[in-house]
């Protein structure tokens, strides 16, 4: 086994080259192996392995620095880097984080998770080296799904300007989570398809290799391309910019990968080196649905089949039903999606309606402002985006969406703890954020009905900015007996008592409905609220509360600094009524990855915790 021989960094410049092959292919092994156990991101990560160790081989960590774009396939990488038995407690509590971590390992030159940030970051190493005239190596890989994302134009735009040498790889399979759309992924599948361009590749990086390097190095690159340009028009975006283009290469081919890094390093100046990648390669399940195997949960690998499905259907696909069902009898709705359809629950909306479809890209920025053009225009959109990846589009919502109010819903899923992906996922800051922006409106459902009901209401009966989050994973089905009809700035009271009363917003009913219980075994009276809308925060019914309950408990996943919590204490502080509240909510603070059982515990927001803290303070009262 080639494998055991990889135990630390720099183990891997000790091999043979007629041994690299057989490393992928362990290392192919060993990520199925593993990640079927563990869950994690395993088709992106199946088709960086040779292009991992060529970057290992042709550069001097951790002196040079590679830049992973998102940070999901970075596996090999942390294999190569002395991390290989660490990945029994991948994605787990207290274990190595999925993505590229700084205080996990030198190694690991930029934290990433969200995507589209490589090349500003790489750009930043670079001129923060020539300011102090250091010398070493910044390289960028980038995907080509990343590579929708704005920021990475913004950063070439930047870095066409660059006198000194800055390596941008970018790892086109084609893909994006789902196949990837929009003109650049259009042209790089020209780049790719052109044969005689492919063949004439085959030879560009043997001759490169053998002219000295610097600015005769470039004006080689130009003048051969010159000569072809016909057959090399569709790179011409990257080199009217100034910016080198070297490719596509083989990213299955280590060799010649090295080769073609060896050439890149000698460039003075900005190039990019188009790899050429399968996702997925090497399990034949992950190379025939590279989406399903993007990112899995444990799975058996004979069958590819995932290991304990929810029993119940996921928010996601309350939503896509919902969803389809209201757009089928009302033309004007469309759906947008930032390239999440299947995470999000818009594929089924994609087949159904085409025509009201729009996949924009890694866009979250973007997806929000057009959908703010769509509703100027009669339309009636829905953004369905992942709370953490909206947090990129703050001014768009504060300045194109809500200072003309108009109508438009965002569906945001994965709100609160997602769990294995961590502190760059959590989705803890979407009611702090969304709530500080005038003219919004956020509705938390208690279950699945009730976001079917919330997305009417939505859609049907509001007329402006209105934001629904709901949380990661299995819908809640209880407390169908609570049907009350939606109201603007109205929660539901499922229980009315007197002494406690706690008002939990969203998937936190739940949670408020197991403590209630126990607080009344315990023969304490307990009234137990539905906040539905956290902005506006039901005013009245809490005055009411106020008056004939000692304690106000307030319950959220999210961080407390202007969450619920906060709203709602600030409004009994202002009156002369002054029961005691207490906010229960995660802490100011980045959470890390684990399951979210065990972060909701460690947060002190799990059923135990919050009982005894309610019971603390009730003995003070
Ligand atoms: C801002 C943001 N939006 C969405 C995502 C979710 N996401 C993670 S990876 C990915 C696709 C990336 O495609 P690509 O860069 O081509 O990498 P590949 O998986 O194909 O290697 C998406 C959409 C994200 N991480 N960040
Ligand atoms: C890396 C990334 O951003 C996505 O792949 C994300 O991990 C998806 O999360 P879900 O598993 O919640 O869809
Ligand atoms: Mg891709």
């Amino acid at each position: 086994m080639i494998l055991e021989k990889i135990n630390k960094p720099g183990d891997v410049k000790k091999l043979s080259p007629i041994e690299y092959n057989q490393l992928a292919e362990e290392i192919r092994d060993f990520l199925i192996n593993h990640i079927s156990k563990t869950g994690g991101h395993l088709a992106s990560n199946l088709g960086v392995v040779e292009l991992t160790i060529a970057l290992h081989l042709a550069f001097d960590l951790p002196k040079d620095k590679i830049i992973w774009d998102v940070g999901h396939q970075s596996y090999t990488h942390k294999i190569l880097t002395g991390r290989k038995d660490q990945f029994d407690g991948l994605r787990k509590f207290g274990g190595m984080s999925g993505f590229p971590k700084r205080n996990e390992s030198n190694y690991d030159a930029f934290d990433t998770g969200h995507s589209s940030t490589s090349i500003s970051a790489g750009l930043g190493y670079v001129c923060s080296r020539d300011c102090q005239g250091q010398n070493y190596s910044v390289v960028s890989v980038i995907g080509d799904g990343a590579l929708t994302g704005g920021m990475a134009y913004e950063a070439l735009n930047n870095a066409s300007s660059l006198k000194t040498n800055f390596i941008i790889v970018l790892n086109d399979n084609a893909m994006s989570i789902s196949k990837n759309i929009g003109g650049v992924s259009y042209m790089l599948s020209d780049i790719r398809s052109s044969d005689s361009y492919i063949d004439f590749k085959e030879n560009l990086a043997n001759s490169l290799y053998k002219i000295p390097g610097g600015s005769r190095m470039v004006s080689a690159l130009k003048k051969t391309k010159n000569n072809l340009k016909q057959i090399i028009l569709p790179n011409q975006l990257f080199e009217s910019m100034g910016i080198a283009y070297l490719g596509p290469v083989n990213g299955h081919d280590t060799e010649k990968l090295i080769k073609t890094l060896k050439v890149a390093k000698r460039i003075n100046g900005a190039v990019i080196v188009h790899v050429v990648t399968q996702k997925g390669r090497g399990y034949k399940q992950a190379e025939r649905n590279p989406s399903k195997f993007h990112g899995i949960a444990p799975f058996d690998v004979k069958t590819g089949n995932v290991l304990n499905k929810p029993k119940n259907p996921t928010y996601s696909s309350v939503f896509s039903d919902a969803i389809c069902r209201l757009a089928k009898k009302d033309k004007k709705i469309c759906a947008i999606t930032a390239a999440m359809p299947d995470g999000t629950g818009l594929t089924k909306f994609s087949k159904w309606f085409p025509d009201r479809f729009f996949d924009v890209g890694i866009a979250e920025e973007h997806a929000t402002t057009f959908a703010a053009g769509m509703a100027a225009g009669g339309m009636k959109p829905v953004f369905a985006v992942y709370s953490s990846f909206l947090q990129r589009a703050y001014d768009q919502i504060l300045h194109d969406v809500c200072i003309q109010q108009l109508h438009v819903v965002f569906a945001i899923d994965r709100a609160g703890l997602v769990g294995a992906d961590g502190e760059t996922h959590q989705g803890i800051f979407d009611l702090s954020f969304l709530s500080s922006i005038p003219n919004m409106t956020i509705f938390a459902p208690k279950n699945d009905w009730e976001l079917k009901e919330g997305l009417k209401f939505a859609l049907e009966e509001h007329n402006g900015p209105i934001a629904l989050r709901y949380p990661r994973g299995e819908a809640c089905t209880d407390f169908h007996e609570f049907k009350e009809e939606i109201v603007l700035a109205k929660s539901e009271i499922l229980y009315k008592e007197k002494d406690i009363a706690i008002l939990a917003v969203g998937s936190m009913v739940k949670l408020g409905d197991e403590v209630r219980k126990r607080l009344k075994a315990r023969g304490l009276n307990v009234s137990l609220v539905n906040a539905r809308f956290v902005k506006p925060i039901d005013e009245k019914l809490i005055l009411e509360l106020s008056m004939n309950h000692s304690l106000i408990v307030t319950l959220e996943e999210n961080v407390a600094s202007g969450g619920y919590g906060r709203a709602v204490c600030q409004m009994i502080n202002d009156t002369k009524l002054k029961p005691r509240c207490l906010e229960i909510s995660l802490p100011d603070d980045y959470i890390e990855h684990g399951s979210v059982d065990i972060l909701m515990k460690e947060a002190g927001i799990d059923v135990d915790s919050i009982e005894e803290r309610i019971l603390s303070v009730h003995k003070e009262i």
